[in-house]
Parts: structure tokens; sequence; C-alpha cells
């Protein structure tokens, strides 16, 4: 008996077990007897017509009790198979007809969640390859032996011994692999899977696995039985125990309707997923009922979307606090000005774990630190990741049989893989990008240009000029993004988020709905009326955003450099004309002396933004990572 005895490790506790398993970084699986039905070896002697003496060294080295390389340098001794015999086993023994039970839904579970998965086995490289080709695990995450070859005198290439660099060719081989896998990347928890006392010693060493997971499908051995943290027999216990993104919905108006109908098939349908989604409604009377006792029954939005209908598994929720406390996914699609107060309300109970996406399309002004991205306030008041998806997906259009595309921004693109699993349809096709600020000032700032091109429609100026109005929008858009943050790239623009978005909310959105009617009216209803009585409780986010902007140039100096931005405050703000649209240089120009005289009228929409003492000490300022 070589091994050191092995039980002088402390088990994980129980309680600690299953959540070592749904926190897994990383899952590392024996091979033989653990993926595959035989080992490996034992098989290709009984091919080669050796089993009976190989199966016992097999045995003996599997149970601990004989040293590893010893014994597979007698069992390679022993069947000494040529190169051709090497290639019949392979062909004759597909890697289908090897795998157990239930491995390969439990491995596509794990990919699922992105999950990344190695092989390490005390078989051989040749024989592992096509099991791992199949099962998706790429190539450079196998730990395995390598054969080596020799020509015999009589012209044969044969095994002729094993190579001693690789880690399992020797004792303690597998706790070694697992160091270096963390030395490639640094995995908090590696789950380690298997059948032998070889795979218990993983998790006995410095830098080995943090769970040790023993599976009987194939061969109970006793002393895994006895030293493993759980035992399996079945690989559908591993799955039963993974976890199920739980997602909660934050917002309840159009577009958080649309994209909840999307969401609720989605989970019905993908095993990642919790199958409830809840839905936080600002709840408001909706005939003799609420509205959120209304979407219950009807599970639709009569309100904000009729017709279009939810799964049942959606749960309209007025309590903002109980949709999110056990939330794993949080989505964020209501109007930006409710967006800080929401927040607030939810600091408390959010899970520390819970990863947020913001569709939400605007930007925060804080009295304290100035303009700061809406996913940039999500993450520092809940201290959690969140991404964005932006693009051109007028609410009303989201449907079967419908087609749009939309882009996710994410820094991370584990966690912008996970929301593209749960938001894409074959009717909504999403890409990830990385330049997460470039996509969400892109979403926010479409807003402003789309209130211009309303002035253009509004006021029948012509195609010739609203495109004229779009490309300077555009070029607004991508250069004020660019300055507040220099990583913000051009190709954001080409995406959906970007120009895609903009040429949408131009021609179909409420934004450009409203401004024409402001512009038919000549300005003399307010923004506010007309939201009213064209919106039916829906918010516009374009004159908020554009009072937002005009804090941010006014601040930095920028007017020149945005005339268009520049105009389309001072119109909405009544200092001129909608039609005033098409010379909007000029205006820009003048709006800054107009400005300057107006010391008597009412404070504008931006003054009012500015807290005053922000306005006397003229402190807003903008640290770098408030962008
Ligand atoms: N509608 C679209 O086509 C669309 C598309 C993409 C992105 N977006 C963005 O998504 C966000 C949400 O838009 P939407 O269309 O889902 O909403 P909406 O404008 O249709 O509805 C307004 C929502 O705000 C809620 N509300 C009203 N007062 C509130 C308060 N005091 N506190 C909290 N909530 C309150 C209402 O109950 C309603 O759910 C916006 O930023 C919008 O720009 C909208
Ligand atoms: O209807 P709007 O103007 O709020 O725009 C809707 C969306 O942002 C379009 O993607």
């Amino acid at each position: 008996m070589l091994r050191p005895p092995s039980m002088s490790r402390q088990k994980v506790s129980p309680s600690q077990v299953p959540i070592l398993w749904s926190q897994a970084q990383a899952v590392c699986f024996d091979v033989d007897c653990t993926i595959t039905k035989q080992d490996a070896l034992d098989d290709l002697a009984e091919f080669l017509g050796k089993g009976d003496a190989v199966r016992q060294i097999t045995h003996q080295a599997m149970n601990g009790d004989m040293d590893l390389d010893l014994a597979l340098q007698e069992r390679l001794k022993i069947m000494a198979p040529t190169v051709d015999s090497l290639q019949d086993y392979i062909l004759s023994n597909p890697a289908q007809g090897r795998l157990v039970d239930g491995i390969q839904e439990l491995v596509q579970e794990l990919q699922a969640r992105n999950v990344p998965i190695y092989l390490i086995s005390g078989g051989f490289r040749e024989l592992i390859l096509p099991v791992a080709d199949l099962l998706k695990i790429p190539r450079n995450h196998i730990y395995a032996n390598r054969f080596v070859y020799m020509a015999d005198d009589d012209g044969q290439i044969r095994v002729h011994g094993f190579d001693p660099t690789e880690p399992t060719s020797h004792e303690g081989g597998k706790p070694e692999a697992i160091r270096r896998i963390r030395a490639q990347k640094p995995f908090q928890t590696i789950v380690m899977i298997g059948d032998g006392i070889t795979d218990l010693e993983a998790v006995q060493e410095t830098g080995g696995a943090d769970l040790f997971i023993g599976f009987g499908g194939v061969i109970e051995r006793a002393k895994v039985v006895k030293g493993a943290d759980w035992f399996v027999n079945s690989y559908q216990e591993l799955i039963d125990a993974l976890p199920r993104w739980k997602v909660a919905m934050i917002g309840s108006g159009a577009f958080a309707s649309s994209v909840a109908q999307m969401i609720t098939h989605n989970v019905a349908k993908k095993a990642t997923f919790n199958n409830r989604v809840d839905m936080y409604v600002y709840d408001e009377p909706f005939g003799d009922t609420t509205l959120s006792n209304a979407i219950n029954t009807m599970h639709e939005n009569p309100k904000y979307m009729p017709g279009v209908k939810f799964g049942e598994n959606l749960v309209a929720n007025p309590d903002l606090q109980d949709t999110v406390k056990d939330a794993d996914l949080l989505v964020f699609c209501a109007p930006h000005q409710f967006l800080k107060n929401m927040c607030q309300q939810i600091q408390t109970v959010v899970k520390p774990t819970a990863k947020a996406i913001s569709l939400t399309k605007g930007i925060h002004i804080s009295p304290t630190d100035g303009p700061q991205l809406l996913s940039t306030m999500i993450r520092r008041m809940l201290h959690i990741e969140c991404c964005v998806m932006m693009g051109a997906n007028l609410a009303n259009e989201i449907r079967p049989g419908g087609f749009c595309e939309s882009t996710i921004g994410s820094h991370s693109t584990e966690d912008g893989e996970i929301f593209k699993e749960l938001l894409e349809t074959d009717y909504f096709s999403i890409r990830i990008i990385s330049d997460t600020e470039g996509a969400e000032l892109a979403g926010a700032l479409k807003n402003v240009v789309a209130i211009a091109s309303g002035f253009c429609d509004g006021c029948e100026l012509g195609e010739n000029c609203k495109a004229a109005i779009l490309r300077q929008g555009l070029e607004e858009m991508r250069e004020f993004s660019k300055r507040l943050y220099p990583t913000v790239r051009d190709e954001t623009f080409w995406e959906s988020c970007g120009v895609a978005d903009l040429i949408a909310t131009c021609y179909g959105g409420r934004n450009h709905l409203v401004a024409q009617e402001y512009a038919k009216r000549a300005g003399k209803d307010s923004f506010e009326q007309l939201e009213k009585e064209l919106l039916n409780g829906q918010k516009l986010q374009g004159v908020l955003t554009s009072s937002e902007v005009q804090a941010v140039l006014q601040t930095k100096g920028w007017q020149k450099s945005f005339p268009l931005f520049v105009a389309v405050d001072a119109i909405v703000r009544g200092l001129f004309h909608p039609k005033d649209i098409v010379r909007y240089r000029t205006v820009a120009a003048e709006a800054e002396l107009k400005d300057l005289h107006h010391v008597n009228s009412e404070p504008s929409l931006l003054e009012k933004r500015l807290s005053k003492s922000m306005r006397i000490q003229n402190i807003i300022h903008f640290d770098d990572d408030d962008f």
C-alpha cells in the first residue's frame, strides 16, 4: 500500500456541499468508469485478448493498492499494442457507445452555465480524444497520459511506454493537474468527480479540488464511498442540484412587457432557469381591480401591452423588495427617472451574487457625483455586476413572426452569454459586445435625436432634412460617448444599439411621435401635456435625457461641439420654434446668448435638474469612474 491514508482530510460539511457544487467555477472529471463505461486500458486489453491479466492490475491501482506508474508499465508491457491495433480498437469502439448514462446531459448543463470542464485521467490521450470531441470539451482541457511508440525489429510500430512528464503518470498526478489548471485560471471553486482513489486524492492536497464527488454508477469502491464529500450513483442527482437562475423583471411598461413575454417562454424551455418569473408592477387602478391583479388573471399587461400573452409562469408583484429578494438575474426596464429610487428600495434585499442587466435608456445625474451611466449607478448602489441591452426594439413590434436585433454590452462575456440565453428568441436576435459604455450611451442619446426628427416631421421639413439631422445626431452621439469614455469604439455605432436604434426610434418611436405633435402644435402644448395625452401612461425619455446631456455639455464647456444637442434642448425649453431645428448650428450659438440674457425667466429644465448648491458652487465634477 503506497498511498498515505486518505482519511486524514477534513471532509466538506454536508451543508456546504450543495453550495460548492452550485458555485463550481470549473468541474474536472476522471474519464474511465466516470465518463465512459469501461476502463479503456482494460477494454483495449480485452480487444487484444489480454483482458484478465490487465484488469487485475487496474483494479489494484484504482483501489490504491498498487503504485500507479508501476501499474501503467505492467499493463503496457502485457498489451504492447501496435499502432494499427490501437486504430482498430478506436474505430470499433465509437465514443457514443462508451458514455455513461446521463453524462452528456450533465456536461451540457454545465456548459450552458459556462462552467469549464476538464478531463483528468490516468488513461491515454489517444483513447480519450474521441470522447472529449463528442462532449465538446476542448482538447487543451485534457490532462492524460501519452503513449510513447518505438519501431520493433520486425518493422511494427508499437507502444513502448508512456511519457513520464504528464502529471497523471505518477502518484499525486490528479491534484498536480488541478494545480496546473489553477495556475492558468484562478478558479475559486473546483470540483473533481471520479470513481477511483486517485480521483479522491485530487481533493486532499493543497491546490487541489475544493469538493470531491464520488461516482458509483459504474463501479462502487468502498474507500471512495467513505472518502467522498458526496457520493452519487446517477448523474441526474447532480443535474437536479445545479442552480437555476431565478429572474425578476423590474418594470412593467410597454417594453418591459414585450421583453417579459419572451423571457417567460424562454425560461419555460431552458433548464438553466427557474420557471417562475416575477415582475415588479408599479401598481395603479385598472377597471375595478389593480393592474397587478389584472396581469395575474389575464396573463398579459392590458394597459401597456394589451394582447401580448405572457407565459402563466409570470407573477406580477406590486412589492418591489419581494419581487427581487430571491432573484439571481435582475432585468431593469423602468423609465430612468425612477431607477435610483428603485435601487434605494432594494439595496438591502438583493442577493450579493445576483447579476443585472439594464434595458433602460437614459443618464442619471447624481447630486453628488454628477452624471452616471445607469449601469454604473446600479453597480454602485447594489454592489452587483450590471450589463446593458440596447437596440432597435420598438416594443409594439416585438412578436413572433417579426424580426429585430439587439446588442448586449457586457464587460463579462459570461454574463453577456447568460442574458443572451435569457432574452434571445428566433425573432429577437442578440449580439454581445464588450463596449458596454458605448452601447448604453448610444441607447440614451438616440432619444435626443428622435426629438429632433419629430420636429422635422411635425414641421414637414422633408426627408433630406431629416436624413441630415440623423447624420449629425449619429455623429454627436458617437463624439459625446467617446469624449466621456475614450474606450468607446466607433464600431459600436454600427450595431443595433447604434445606427439601427436611431433609425427605428426616429421613424416609429414615442419620442419622435410626441415631438412631432409638439411641432405640429407649434410648441403651444408642453411635452408633459402631450405625453399624458398621447402615451397612456408610457414615459418619454428623450426630454429628460436632453437636459441631462446639457448638464454634461455645460460643465465640460463642450456646447460648441454638439450644436444639434444644444438646439434640441433650446427648442424643448421653448426658446425657439421647432422648425428652427433646420438651422440647428445657428440656434445653438443663439441659445447660448439667450441663456446668458434670460436671467429673469423661469428656471430651465436643466437648472431644475441641477441642485442649487451645484449651480452656485459650480462643483459638478466628473471623476473618471463616473463615466
Ligand atoms: N417602449 C419601447 O419601445 C422601448 C424599447 C427599448 C427600450 N425602452 C426603454 O425601456 C425603459 C422602460 O420603458 P417601457 O416602455 O417599458 O415603459 P413605459 O414608458 O411604457 O411605461 C412607464 C412605466 O413606468 C411606470 N411608472 C410610472 N410611475 C412610476 C413611478 N413613480 N415609479 C416606478 N414606475 C413608475 C408605469 O407603471 C409603467 O410601467 C425606458 O427607459 C425606455 O426608453 C423602451
Ligand atoms: O419609443 P421610444 O422613442 O421610447 O424608443 C423606443 C426604443 O428605445 C426603440 O429601440
